[in-house]
């Protein structure tokens, strides 16, 4: 049965160790996300972090406002009462957390758009693997494109769900997401997500096609101006077949004033 609001609880203290290791979260501003029962909470307060979080069980909240009440009191830790994947997030360097599976895309593409220094975020691991697939390849799909564009993606460890209380029926992954410059110049980064989301969309569609598909969203002059400006060859490649490159230039054509 799947567990409300995805409540697997880490148990594996070796694992909660390597998360803070690889955190590197003394004296920094930390978001975590979905501190369940606050066994990471611990952890990372316990290595010099100030923690906010963000905890969508209230019943939850109840529980780490009185474990927690000291460092409350110290401001040392602030707790969030909300859904992650709508409250405005706090300012934060980095972004820790097991995150609930089922929103963990959403969740994901809300920290792109907010920045951060660094993010230690446990995945379903086929969902980690589908993020590291190589742009390019039949595997890869919107995540790794845009994750990738914006960060450098590392699959750190897989735990098993025999790591957590109750288990989920699938084994898990740390990834390790450090930010750096889209490698190609992107003229307006909201077009750049929307070309992406709309030839993704259409996965089995040919570039042409997909970008017609996406008139509404794209507006049909910049699609029109884009298939013009790009080869035969581009045009008859499906998204997975694309490099980081040709999203950019595809985007930027898509762009009315670049
Ligand atoms: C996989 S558990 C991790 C709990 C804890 N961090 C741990 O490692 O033991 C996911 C946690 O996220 C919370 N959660 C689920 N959906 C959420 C959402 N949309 N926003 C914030 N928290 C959420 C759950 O209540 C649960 O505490």
């Amino acid at each position: 049965m799947k567990a409300r609001h995805d409540q697997h609880f880490l148990r594996d203290r070796r694992a909660i160790e390597r998360i803070v290791a690889l955190s590197e979260v003394s004296g920094r501003n930390v978001l975590e996300i979905g501190p369940g029962e606050g066994v990471l909470t611990a952890a990372l307060l316990q290595a010099g972090a100030k923690v906010t979080a963000i905890e969508l069980d209230p019943s939850l909240v109840e529980g780490l406002e009185e474990r927690f009440a000291g460092e409350i009191r110290a401001g040392t830790f602030t707790l969030i009462h909300g859904d992650a994947v709508r409250v405005p997030y706090p300012a934060f360097d980095i972004v820790v957390a097991n995150l609930p599976y089922s929103a963990s895309s959403p969740i994901t593409f809300r920290l792109l758009d907010a920045g951060f220094e660094r993010a230690v975020l446990m995945y379903q691991r086929e969902f980690a693997e589908r993020m590291a697939a190589p742009v390019g390849t039949p595997e890869c799909g919107r995540l790794s494109v845009m994750v990738q564009t914006y960060a450098e993606v590392k699959l750190c460890f897989n735990l098993p769900p025999g790591a957590f209380s109750p288990p989920p029926q699938v084994a898990s992954t740390v990834v390790r997401l450090t930010p750096h410059e889209p490698p190609h110049y992107i003229a307006d980064r909201e077009v750049y997500a929307a070309v992406v989301r709309e030839l993704f969309s259409h996965r089995r569609k040919t570039v042409r096609n997909g970008l017609r598909g996406g008139r509404g969203a794209l507006g049909a002059e910049n699609v029109e101006r884009a298939i013009a400006g790009l080869p035969e060859e581009i045009l008859s490649m499906r998204p997975e077949e694309l490099s980081l490159m040709v999203f950019a230039l595809i985007a930027n054509l898509c762009t009315a004033s670049a």
